[in-house]
């Protein structure tokens, strides 16, 4: 069999980033800092998990060490000998820091342009673009209008959007127009459709995605933003490993988010999950039963969503312990000949200031039955990740990234 799992950890990243300066973030480093705070006792979760960071498996795998060349130290708790597979880290080329930038760049296809941001100003949005949206969607006004964290904003401003109706629109670093609104107030359908109009509102603008994000519950204190979240992507400018698995005639399984990232191009067939456990046993359950030359890309988006984003210590480190503890089961579905491959799209450091993504390198840790123990040092771009697994699955190596195994 040679055969490829994908599995980008959302926003896992491992410092060290040189350009991070340039994008505020100087000296962001997730796996870093998250290790630190629990060797400090500030990573305790009453009943889940206390102490030093255990990721034992990640070690093996050579986490750690691709710290330690990623931002030149071994974080507290991940040292030891990465016995396992190849390990590196990777820095990013793309202009952005966003996640379609970095799973892009990952499969091959590098961003060389700037994505269209919306100023950190209230409002947020330039007047005719909310103005057409209000025309073309039928409503009766909009909420928001300016940068939040999607979790708050439902919190502030979801009484009055059930009582008038006006979805909240909201932004943030990245080049997102996001859309909250009630699933039974305002309607789940009629939030997509209103997302897909502000698609192509916003397609002028160079914005990456529109995102749905439907909740639910009664109340502040019970508001709930649900798994029916929705991304409507630009598609990549480039082919990218899935389009080009896909083109070879290749089975090619995208799991979570990865069809949405894509933009439904090439992504095979699609399998939505809710939440990393979940995501995990799709990707497995996909993997055992994949022909030969097959791909299966997942993302698990928890540690970013719910953990990145809400600056939350503890329960990212519990989600990577969780994570860890999966490895095993995860190594066992290979059988030789398979490569798998785990890495990240770009950092948010849970001890960072605000609530955005971090500039960083990430990990980069390749195994399977037959892949020796080494190290593939520093990459100049992810991009060598979808080259070596394009060279893997005997597509070759593609437009961009140097591949280590050619
Ligand atoms: O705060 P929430 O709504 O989770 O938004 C976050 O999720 C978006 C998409 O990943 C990011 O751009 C960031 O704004
Ligand atoms: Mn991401
Ligand atoms: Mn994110």
């Amino acid at each position: 069999m040679t055969r490829a799992l994908l599995i980008v950890l959302d926003s896992v990243g491992v410092g060290g980033a040189s350009d991070a300066e340039a994008f505020g973030d100087a000296g962001g480093d997730t796996v870093g800092h998250v290790a630190e705070a629990c060797a400090a006792g500030r990573g305790d979760l009453a009943g889940v998990r206390a102490g030093p960071l255990r990721l034992p498996n990640l070690v093996a795998l050579g986490l750690g060490q691709s710290s330690r060349i990623a931002s030149g130290r071994i974080p507290p708790g991940l040292e030891g000998a990465a016995t396992n597979g190849l390990f590196g880290a990777a820095q990013e080329t793309s202009h952005g820091k966003d996640t379609p930038s970095g799973h892009w760049e990952i499969a091959g296809c590098p961003v060389s342009f700037d994505w269209g941001y919306f100023p950190k100003t209230e409002p947020a949005f330039p007047a005719a673009l909310t103005q057409a949206l209000i025309d073309r969607a039928g409503l009766p006004g909009v909420l928001g209008d300016r940068h939040a964290s999607g979790a708050q904003i439902i919190v502030d401003l979801g009484e009055e959007h059930v009582r008038t109706g006006r979805p909240i629109c909201y932004t943030s670093a990245d080049s997102v127009f996001q859309i909250a609104a009630h699933e039974e107030a305002f309607g789940l359908e009629r939030l997509y459709r209103t997302c897909e109009i502000a698609r192509e509102l916003v397609d002028p603008l160079g914005i990456g995605r529109v995102i749905a994000r439907p909740f639910t519950g009664a109340d502040p204190a019970s508001f709930r933003r649900t798994a029916n979240r929705r991304d409507y992507a630009t598609p990549p400018p480039e082919p990218t490993l899935l389009s080009r698995a896909s083109a070879a005639g290749r089975a090619v399984v995208s799991v979570g988010k990865i069809g949405d990232i894509f933009a439904h191009v090439g992504t095979g067939r699609v399998v939505k999950a809710d939440g990393n456990a979940a995501l995990l046993d799709a990707a497995l359950d996909a993997f055992r039963g994949l022909p030969d030359g097959g791909l299966v890309f997942v993302n698990l988006i928890d540690f970013d969503t719910l953990y990145g984003h809400r600056r939350d210590v503890a329960g990212y480190a519990a989600a990577l312990e969780a994570f860890d503890a999966r490895i095993p089961e995860l190594r066992s579905a290979l059988e030789p000949g398979d490569l798998c491959v785990i890495t990240a799209d770009h950092g948010c450091d849970p001890t960072y200031r605000g609530t955005d993504h971090t500039r960083e390198r990430t990990p980069v840790l390749a195994f399977g039955p037959g892949v020796p123990a080494g190290t593939i040092g520093l990459r100049t771009s992810f991009a060598d990740i979808g080259a070596s697994l394009g060279v893997h699955l005997g597509l070759g190596r593609g437009a961009h990234g140097a591949p280590w195994n050619a």
